[in-house]
């Protein structure tokens, strides 16, 4: 056996024992280009979801809800975010929020996800605070029990800039009013330097941190993402792969009341962004081998902390979604009803897809399907 083989192999069964990985191990992983070996990654990956999730695979019916792409910020890998003053942008009312989650319901919505640009217009007695508390208690006393799983760090943050208010505050002032978890977006690459490249006006790595963090010591489960495809290297992948386990460690060690629920990789979108640097623009076309790579190798580094690891259809497509099943995901994530940030970005794959669609796919790989709610809290039977 060569070298490198013996590495991988003596790494993939360190791994196989979920004793975790070191940066190191986890580069090497990546850097495979061997077919063979890179089948042997996928094969781990997909022994230990089957070891630490099971053979369901779990899906939320949700609604997720875009209410404004007015943003002040200017990410350059996003096509979602526009000014007021350009033709295509909009805010919803809560009339309109409260009418598509009414739809919802009818289709067996138990979540709706809800996030949105950073518009300083939307203040209600000049408090950005009492604007988003006042979305959440309108859905709360119409629908009581659908799970509110809204705003990411970057919102959050940007609630305590607008009025001048400690980051615990508004989370406990959230949770308050109904909140019940916390999209991880904005946590793009955790690390200073792609982001300064990417997003220099977002909120910093440890700031990511620390809010999630908070939100888990508060009681607030949060998922957790990295938007990968872009600029970012192996190592800074890693990197922030690292971050994410440090960090659900910590909150697990400490005995916080909540912690991560799942890890979603989001590949980039760039067909519509105009905006990204032009010298990265030749590297951006998705290469779905590296993702699914990518997917396995998250699966094995996050390991026993992690357990639930979710593709997004609405990046990947559905059949590559399902791809992903065999690299170490064991979640479907959301049936989403509409979406904006991916379909203005230039994705193509739709923005609704059906329960009974998603059992389709899980049964035509043999696999089990399973209804969930937001925080795995399994609400039904197995079913194939
Ligand atoms: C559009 S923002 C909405 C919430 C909030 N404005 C924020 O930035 O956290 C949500 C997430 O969408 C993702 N996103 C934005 N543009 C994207 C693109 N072109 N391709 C893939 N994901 C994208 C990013 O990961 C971002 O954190
Ligand atoms: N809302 C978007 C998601 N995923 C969210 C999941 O549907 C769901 O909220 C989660 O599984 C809760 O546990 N993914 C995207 O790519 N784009 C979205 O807008
Ligand atoms: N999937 C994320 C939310 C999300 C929203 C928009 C995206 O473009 C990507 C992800 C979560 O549930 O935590
Ligand atoms: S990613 Fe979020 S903060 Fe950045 S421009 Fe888009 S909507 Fe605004």
């Amino acid at each position: 056996m060569l070298y490198q083989e013996k590495a991988v192999v003596d790494i993939l069964r360190k791994a196989g024992n979920e004793i975790d990985l070191s940066e190191d191990e986890a580069i090497v992983l990546l850097s495979q280009t061997n077919k063979r070996m890179i089948n042997k990654i996928r094969q781990t990956a997909d022994c230990l979801r089957q070891k630490q999730a099971g053979n369901n695979v779990t899906y939320v019916v949700n609604q997720n809800i875009n209410f404004t792409n007015i943003c002040k910020q200017k990410c350059h890998f996003c096509g979602f975010g526009k000014d007021v003053e350009d033709q295509n942008s909009y805010t919803l009312n809560l009339e309109n929020i409260i009418q598509k989650i009414t739809n919802a319901l009818k289709k067996g919505a138990t979540e709706v996800c809800i996030q949105g640009g950073l518009n300083p217009n939307l203040k209600i007695e000049k408090s950005s605070l009492k604007y988003y508390q006042k979305i959440i208690i309108s859905i709360k006393q119409r629908f009581p029990k659908i799970h509110i799983h809204a705003f990411s760090p970057q919102e959050i943050v940007f609630i305590s800039q607008e009025d001048k208010l400690s980051y615990i505050y508004v989370i406990t002032e959230l949770k308050k009013a109904g909140l019940d978890s916390i999209p991880g977006t904005a946590a793009e690459i955790l690390n200073d330097q792609v982001r300064n490249q990417i997003c220099p006006e977002k909120i910093n790595s440890n700031t990511w941190i620390e809010i999630i963090s908070l939100a888990h010591s508060l009681g607030i489960y949060t998922s957790s993402t990295m938007l990968c495809g872009h600029i970012e290297n192996i190592q800074e992948q890693v990197e922030h792969l690292s971050h994410l386990r440090n960090l659900q460690r910590k909150s697990i060690e400490q005995k916080y009341p909540a912690k991560i629920t799942e890890f979603i990789l989001l590949p980039f979108i760039s067909k519509n962004i105009s905006s990204f640097p032009s010298k990265y623009l030749q590297s951006q076309e998705l290469n779905f081998d590296k993702i699914f790579l990518l997917t396995a190798v998250s699966r094995i580094f996050l390991g026993k902390w992690i357990p639930n690891h979710q593709p997004s259809w609405v990046k990947l497509g559905l059949y590559r979604a399902v791809e992903t099943l065999k690299w170490g995901c064991n979640d479907f994530g959301g049936t989403l009803m509409e979406e904006n940030i991916s379909a203005m970005a230039g994705a193509k794959n739709g923005t609704y897809i059906s329960a009974e669609k998603f059992q389709q796919v899980i049964k035509s790989i043999n696999r089990y399907y399973k209804s969930r709610k937001t925080l795995y809290d399994y609400n039904s039977d197995q079913v194939y």
